[in-house]
């Protein structure tokens, strides 16, 4: 077992020791939700979260994000025990991330401001990154002014903006057409290849996953769901979401995963039937 000692340089970005998560229900009984999740994520890896709905990704995320603490088990950042809110971590939600009656540039600044940056600063840094995201000139618009599309874009301009370590994105491009979609998709890639930030990315679509992906480890059904698989993407860098879909290597990575998840989401509407 390799066993790392706190601070060392090469400590995992994300580490998940033995981390089992209960809730209470109602009715006082404990529902286990996660139970006994050992997940390591590197510095500067792209690694996606795959299970049948409900099985507890998004509280995966939470544990990393901090939002929620672990019943048993620990979550390490670096080699330090996590103690409330990830301060190393931005987060992508599939719901708006920006406020409506603030401008573009207001709202992607606002992370610098939050952290005292002077306005001149905060905006002259949110312009450069407003242009990275393509909406140079959108400046002035408020959110209701902007496509889905356009909205993501500030979402993520809002998170990058800030250099975290650690990018969480929970289902953030579920809501988009296609093409928008592999649009972000391959923007997100882009931005992502120039930081060295960790990507923790959950999602339903595994054609998603694989095609960003260093690493796609898929969730066994709740409750006290487990890791059924972890698998290491090799396809080249960079990619183009739309055409590596049609690459051979791919098409191998999609059927051997989805044997896994297939029987997953097979147990999940089992029990859901059940109920
Ligand atoms: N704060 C909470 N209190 C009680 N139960 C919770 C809480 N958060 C999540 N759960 C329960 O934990 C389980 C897993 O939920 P979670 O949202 O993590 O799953 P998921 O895999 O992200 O689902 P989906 O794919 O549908 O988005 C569900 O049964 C949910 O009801």
């Amino acid at each position: 077992m390799n066993q790392q000692s706190p601070r060392l340089p090469d400590s995992p970005m994300i580490d998940l020791q033995g981390v089992t998560k209960e809730f209470l229900k109602p009715s006082g009984e404990v529902h286990t939700v996660l139970r006994n999740i050992n997940l390591r994520v590197a510095k500067g890896e792209f690694c996606s979260i795959v299970g049948p709905t409900g099985c507890g990704k998004s509280t995966t995320l939470s544990l990393i994000a901090g939002f929620e603490a672990p019943s048993l088990g620990k979550v390490q950042i670096k080699g330090e025990k996590l103690e409330g809110i990830n301060s190393r971590a931005s987060c992508v939600f599939q719901t708006e991330n920006a406020f409506p009656w603030k401008t573009v540039i207001d709202n992607v600044s606002l992370g610098l401001r939050l952290n005292g940056t002077s306005k001149n600063d905060a905006f002259q840094e949110a312009r450069r990154w407003i242009e990275k995201v393509g909406l140079k000139g959108f400046e002035g618009h408020y959110p209701h002014q902007l496509s889905g599309g356009m909205r993501k874009r500030v979402a993520l301009a809002q998170c990058l903006i800030t250099q975290p370590e650690i990018l969480l994105m929970d289902e953030s491009f579920s809501a988009l057409d296609v093409h928008t979609r592999h649009l972000m998709e391959n923007e997100l890639l882009k931005i992502w290849e120039e930081t060295s930030a960790s990507v923790f990315f959950i999602t339903h679509d595994l054609e998603e996953a694989i095609a960003l992906s260093d690493r796609v480890i898929v969730l066994t059904a709740g409750p006290a769901a487990t890791i059924k698989g972890d698998y290491r993407i090799n396809l080249e860098r960079p990619r183009n979401v739309a055409e590596i879909r049609f690459d051979k290597q791919f098409a191998e990575l999609h059927e051997q995963i989805w044997n896994d998840l297939r029987d997953e989401v097979m147990v999940s509407y089992a029990s859901a039937n059940n109920a």
